[in-house]
């Protein structure tokens, strides 16, 4: 556990390596805890562990429970992000956001600027205000979210966690409290469908790999892990990385930028991608998190292996 791991200088990253940062890290499953506020949440296996790494050349390495499934959540945030600024451009849209960091945690009341704004699109009022933002009546916003995942992936299976999403749906009060405020100041337009389309997209379920291509994909500025460019957008992908590094990781961002510097978004399933701009995306998972709300034994492994391949961007 305590033993350092080394590696020579200009190293590849190998699945041995990453099964080394596994089993060093392992021992942090047992310190998180799983999320239960979403009752279903709380079903998941807290000893999971899983790294992907999609390298520079596209190619995957992985070690842990990397094929285990589990609901993206907050990380829906970013693709979002992607089609409701393709949709309204960056300027309208961010009419009803800021680009500010926060001190509260990601459902906070407080993530409000003092105009009533949310403070950024990476906290849950701005995500569902960037939902809402997406044009199209019923589950229309929810379809183009889950199909930008599957191109990104390149995984058409990938699906609706039903169980999940229902749970959300019913317990999601503080969301649905924050959509009629934001609806009251004006800042959202449309039924309570908008605010389905939240619950569903968090509610799609991908693995460390997925999380990995995602991380790869805004990496690249829109290239896809196996070279297709149909996507490509280096202002979106500018864009992105930017509210990443400041709010990806909620109130803990500001440090995390110290310890890990790499532009990062996390969900309260379990799993975190990141990016390393023009270079790789990296996908983890492991569902005890800590207090943030973030993946600890996810972290501990992205510090890990930042600090070993020197891949802070500062
Ligand atoms: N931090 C998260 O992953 C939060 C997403 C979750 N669906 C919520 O709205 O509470």
């Amino acid at each position: 556990q305590n033993n350092p791991i080394q590696i020579n200088k200009g190293q590849e990253i190998t699945s041995e390596i990453l099964n080394r940062i596994v089993e060093k890290n392992r021992h942090y499953t047992t310190q998180g805890k799983v999320a239960d506020y979403i009752p279903e949440l709380g079903k998941a296996n807290p000893s999971k562990i899983g790294i992907a790494v999609v390298n520079a050349q596209g190619k995957v390495i992985s070690s842990g429970d990397v094929s285990e499934k589990f609901t993206i959540q907050s990380i829906s945030k970013i693709i979002a992000l992607m089609i409701a600024v393709q949709e309204n451009g960056e300027e309208n849209l961010y009419k009803k956001l800021g680009y500010f960091g926060t001190d509260q945690p990601f459902n906070h009341f407080g993530n409000l600027d003092n105009n009533g704004k949310p403070l950024n699109p990476m906290m849950n009022a701005g995500a569902i205000v960037t939902t809402a933002s997406i044009q199209g009546e019923g589950d229309l916003g929810y379809q183009k979210i889950l199909a930008m995942i599957r191109y990104i992936t390149k995984n058409s299976a990938i699906n609706l966690n039903e169980k999940v999403y229902l749970s959300e749906k019913e317990t999601g009060h503080r969301n649905r409290g924050m959509f009629h405020i934001l609806k009251n100041s004006g800042l959202i337009e449309g039924t309570e469908d908008k605010l389905d389309n939240y619950f569903k997209q968090c509610s799609i379920e991908v693995t460390a790999v997925d999380l990995a291509k995602i991380g790869y994909f805004f990496a690249n500025n829109g290239t896809r892990f196996d070279g297709d460019t149909t996507y490509k957008n280096i202002e979106i992908a500018r864009l992105i990385q930017s509210q990443m590094l400041t709010a990806g990781m909620y109130e803990f961002s500001g440090e995390y930028s110290r310890t890990v510097g790499l532009p990062s978004k996390s969900g309260v399933g379990g799993g975190i991608t990141v990016s390393v701009p023009h270079k790789m995306g990296i996908g983890v998972y492991s569902p005890a998190l800590d207090e943030h709300g973030n993946s600890l034994a996810g972290y501990q492994m992205i510090v890990e292996l930042s600090k070993l391949y020197d891949l802070s961007i500062f």
